[in-house]
């Protein structure tokens, strides 16, 4: 079924939000705690390792309800179910969206132009599995002889900030491998990398669902000149391995056909690390924590199908987030993570978010009057309070964030871990609750600076009323990463359905490649 052209303007709902916004926009949180002395229950969620804690939003118990009208009015329930049961929904493609399945552990065949895909992705699974195995265990030898020490991850976009992305965030279960990642079409980038590798000891893993990305075709062309500096041709076959849907192309490249994993069409690129695409991860990880990884985003894949929407954590970001970019126009969003593996995640949602729902054209082919996709920007708590989080505090701008916290550590480091938590929630409650005035005005009497007050007061008030969701998961483990990144998938998908856009295509990508191109020739 291809979904529904509904401008979600024209709901009741969203009149209804309209009038109930004009009620509350100046509202504070203070109060919105004090009208619901329970807030800080019932505005949470537990979900396995995951507590969601949603209470400090600028929003009551009635915007909620009516943004979760909104998702009847503009069919979302269809939506989801056409979503796993891999419908078309990429229209402006004609393709299926399926990354879903890449995790599942449904045996109920899914047909995709007459293919049981399962039995596609198990395949890919075995391959995957067998190379890791292989590799890690030292069976696979280079063209001397011997044994892999380096990957090399060759690709760009979702060929490459997936599979970055998630190394880092689960460093503490990489093996012996080292893993590099090359992206840039910046010859200097690939330099620094090829001056620390040794030719014997190395894989290249080109990534490329197309291959047919510049950069990426660049690089790899680079480093197999630089490889065959001192090696045959027939060599490459134990040094290069590639995953595509364009054997084609990977195989005229010169990587041996045994050594190409596959990709479809139906898996997007930013959605593609659960694919074959996540070799590298597989790699640096170990295929078990590869599986846990798929396992974790499976568990919340079942979550966003099942839970009603008012108890359904990626359901709810979206709504949040609606109601902010809709509502209060607020133009973007802030993630912060505290956790510095998770350094990768804001580029990696960058491209995830905005890439997919950065459009100004509906479902019908009309031009959008209303906001869509949202800037998403962020960095990693603690160092960003030493950066931009004045302007967040104390700017003329509002800016809602997702705080992104753990409860454990991986090092097991208790007391730098208790000092980052406690900044996470200093942060937290700084932004919504600020400082007064008055309090302001005490501060600066203990400070023996009764002569500057009237000066200085203006300066040290925090208004508050900042909006933000928290996240505390258990620990960062490949499950729990998994999990995280399924939800910010799924938060994602729901907005693009409300604002009622195709979210899994990219045409916005192509003219600066076609006149750089141009430019090129010139
Ligand atoms: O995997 P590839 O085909 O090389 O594509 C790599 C990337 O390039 C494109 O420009 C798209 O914007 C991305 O969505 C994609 O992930």
């Amino acid at each position: 079924m291809a979904l529904k052209n509904i401008d979600p303007t024209t709901t009741i709902a969203w009149k209804k939000l309209n009038e109930h916004f004009l009620e509350i926009q100046e509202k504070h949180l203070i109060n919105f705690f004090k009208d619901h002395p329970n807030r800080a229950t019932d505005f949470t969620i537990d979900f396995e390792d995951f507590f969601f804690d949603y209470s400090k939003n600028r929003l009551n118990q009635e915007v909620l309800d009516l943004l979760t009208e909104l998702t009847e009015e503009v069919a979302l329930p269809n939506a989801i179910a056409s979503y796993f049961n891999g419908d078309i929904i990429n229209s402006t493609e004609q393709r299926a969206v399926l990354h879903t399945a890449l995790r599942s552990n449904s045996e109920v065949p899914l047909w995709v132009d007459g293919k049981n895909i399962r039995l596609e992705i198990a395949a890919a699974l075995k391959q995957m599995e067998s190379l890791t195995n292989d590799v890690v265990s030292g069976k696979w030898k280079g063209a001397t002889g011997k044994a892999i020490t380096d990957i090399v991850n060759i690709g760009i976009g979702g060929s490459h900030l997936g599979p970055q992305m998630v190394v880092t965030a689960l460093q503490e279960y990489s093996n012996h491998l080292n893993t590099h990642f090359i992206s840039n079409v910046d010859g200097d980038h690939l330099e620094s990398v090829l001056a620390k590798l040794n030719r014997e000891t190395t894989l290249f893993v080109i990534v490329s669902k197309t291959f047919s990305t510049q950069e990426t075709l660049s690089n790899a062309t680079s480093a197999k000149e630089w490889f065959l500096k001192s090696a045959t041709k027939k060599d490459i076959a134990k040094h290069f391995i590639a995953v595509s849907t364009n054997t084609k192309a990977v195989t005229a490249f010169g990587v041996a056909p045994k050594n190409i994993l596959p990709m479809w069409d139906w898996v997007g690129g930013r959605f593609s690390l659960w694919s074959p695409v996540g070799i590298t991860i597989s790699l640096s990880l170990g295929f078990e924590h590869f599986k846990q990884l798929l396992a974790g985003a499976n568990e919340m894949d079942e979550h966003f199908k099942s839970t009603p929407f008012n108890k359904n954590i990626p359901v709810l970001m979206a709504l949040i987030g609606i109601w902010y970019t809709n509502f209060f126009d607020c133009e973007t969003e802030l993630v912060l993570t505290y956790a510095q593996a998770l350094e990768n995640l804001v580029p990696y949602l960058q491209q995830a978010s905005m890439e997919s729902n950065g459009k100004s054209v509906d479902r019908a082919g009309k031009k959008i009057g209303y906001q869509t996709g949202s800037i998403l920007w962020g960095g990693i708590g603690t160092n960003v309070q030493h950066s931009f989080m004045q302007l967040v505090h104390q700017g003329t701008k509002l800016i809602p964030a997702d705080f992104i916290g753990f409860k454990e550590s991986c090092s097991g480091r208790k007391d730098q871990h208790k000092k980052l938590m406690a900044n996470y929630q200093g942060q937290i409650t700084a932004l919504a609750f600020g400082k007064s005035i008055q309090d302001a005005h005490l501060e600066l009497k203990f400070q023996g600076k009764v002569n500057q007050i009237s000066e200085l007061l203006p300066y040290k008030v925090f208004e508050g009323n900042k909006p933000s969701n928290s996240l505390i998961i258990k620990k960062r483990t490949p499950e729990s990463i998994g999990k995280l990144i399924a939800l910010y998938e799924h938060k994602i998908f729901t907005q693009g359905i409300i604002w009622n856009i195709y979210s899994f295509d990219q045409f916005g990508v192509e003219l600066g490649k076609e006149l750089a191109n141009t430019y090129l020739n010139q």
